[in-house]
């Protein structure tokens, strides 16, 4: 079968740190001969530029401003489902008119019912998780009842085969506060109950990366490693002009950083950003204000609604040292020769891009998997460090600037960019010709040209 009449459509949940990696994928499997089709809700498609990709809206019932106009989690997923449900399977009849008939849909974890569609109209289905295989084995033993919700009293810690031993405060939130994220938790073990269902289950992480886990669940669970999804100028330079994910939800000040950057000397920059989700509060504004501007070094903070919480008098005190931004390519900065730190939250796009482009990390967490990722930052990669939150779950100045100063100065700096450049190149490897991510997905693309559905 000829390569270009093999149709893939990739869909993602309509949020930045889902599009980067499903369209990355789509872009993947585009340089590789396939047709590639992302499909995202109408208000997000307006956003995405990648012509190597064919991008499709489709609905979720909220077609002016998505989940911002339902009234809660629970709502918008339903109606994601039901509506997503009849213009998924619409789009796959309209490419089946025009001649382009699609033979598998790759879906975000996030919409497990894109599994049904695929089902019906007899096409594969492929499930991509955006989050660690660490993260998804933990969710794949609650399934098979290994590990049991809510945890007891005097669970201080949980084992489990491949992982390191995991305190409460290392956990995904939804596993540590499992009442309080209910709609949450209930959306990722729908897809964790139907995992064996798919033809295919992508994890965006690389083999080496998560090896004792790989190899402790080797023949035990279907998933296959095929991250990190960042753009390939970024890591391999396979794909020509491949220098950005083609999505910003929001305008990205870019010139202006890159500006600023260049004043600056190597490796002397602290690049702060919680990525876009997260809504910290005015008190952790006001301690990271003080923390960066502690640590007496330039800094570049992206900031979301930064007028409204950054505290008085804060930026004048700072003049030239510090820039802050609301948005901006988070990549071009991470890969300035300025850059010699990234405060995160650990998102695990930011993971993925701070060890990719070897950047040493601070971790300043919120919830979901991001304790967990900042757990094997800090003590398996060990190409950051973790700051710790006091009493009331504020991370003081104080903590932030010690972090700082032992991520960047002295032994312990030095050791962490030793180990953030040994991270970057196997991250280059596994996306590279011949590397483990690479044949996994060349496997993925023979396997579709041969034993076309539809
Ligand atoms: O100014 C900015 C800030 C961020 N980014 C990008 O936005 C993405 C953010 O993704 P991520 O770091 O994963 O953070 P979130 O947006 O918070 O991602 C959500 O989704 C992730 C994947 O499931 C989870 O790991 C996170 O915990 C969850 O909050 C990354 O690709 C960044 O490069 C920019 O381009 N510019």
């Amino acid at each position: 079968m000829d390569s270009q009449k093999s149709h893939v459509i990739v869909l993602a949940y309509p949020a930045q740190g889902h599009i980067n990696p499903l369209l990355q994928f789509a872009k993947r499997l585009a340089s590789k001969g396939l047709k590639a089709t992302l499909a995202t809700t109408y208000y997000t498609v307006s956003s995405i530029d990648a012509p190597t990709v064919g991008v499709e809206p489709i609905s979720d019932g909220f077609d002016e401003g998505g989940f911002k106009q339902a009234s809660s989690l629970d709502v918008y997923l339903e109606s994601f489902k039901t509506v997503g449900s009849r213009t998924l399977t619409e789009l796959v009849f309209k490419f089946k008119a025009s001649g382009s008939p699609v033979n598998c849909i790759v879906y975000d974890s996030m919409l497990p019912w894109a599994l049904d569609v695929a089902r019906n109209l007899g096409i594969y289905a492929a499930v991509f998780m955006t989050t660690s295989a660490s993260i998804c084995s933990m969710f794949w033993q609650i399934d098979l009842g290994l590990l049991s919700l809510p945890l007891k009293p005097q669970t201080a810690t949980v084992s489990l085969p491949g992982l390191p031993p995991l305190g409460r405060c290392d956990l995904p939130s939804p596993m540590s506060e499992p009442t309080s994220q209910t709609a949450y938790l209930e959306a990722i073990m729908e897809k964790f109950h139907s995992l064996n269902e798919d033809d295919w289950v992508f994890c965006n992480s690389f083999e080496d990366l998560e090896i004792e886990l790989v190899k402790a669940m080797r023949g035990k669970w279907p998933l296959v490693m095929v991250g990190p999804m960042v753009p390939s100028a970024y890591l391999d330079q396979q794909i020509d002009g491949d220098r950005a994910y083609g999505a910003s939800l929001w305008k990205p000040t870019s010139s202006q950083c890159l500006t600023w950057l260049a004043t600056k000397p190597p490796r002397s920059v602290i690049y702060g950003s919680f990525g876009s989700m997260e809504n910290i509060s005015a008190e952790q504004v006001e301690e990271i204000a003080w923390g960066l501007k502690a640590s007496n070094r330039p800094f570049l903070w992206v900031l979301k609604e930064s007028e409204k919480k950054l505290p008085t008098g804060f930026l004048n005190s700072v003049g030239e040292t510090g820039m802050v931004v609301s948005w901006c390519n988070q990549l071009e900065v991470l890969a300035h020769q300025a850059i010699g730190c990234f405060v995160t939250h650990c998102g695990w796009n930011s993971t993925l891009e701070g060890l990719g482009l070897g950047v040493p990390m601070v971790c300043v967490t919120e919830r979901t998997d991001q304790p967990m990722n900042a757990k094997f930052v800090e003590d398996v990669w060990k190409v950051g460090v973790r700051t710790k939150k006091d009493e009331v779950g504020i991370v003081t100045r104080e903590e932030l600037e010690k972090c700082i100063r032992g991520a960047m100065d002295g032994e312990s700096g030095e050791e962490i960019k030793r180990n953030a450049n040994k991270w970057r190149e196997l991250a280059r490897s596994a996306v590279s010709v011949g590397g483990t991510s690479d044949m996994n997905i060349n496997e993925f693309v023979v396997k579709l040209l041969e034993g076309k559905k539809q």
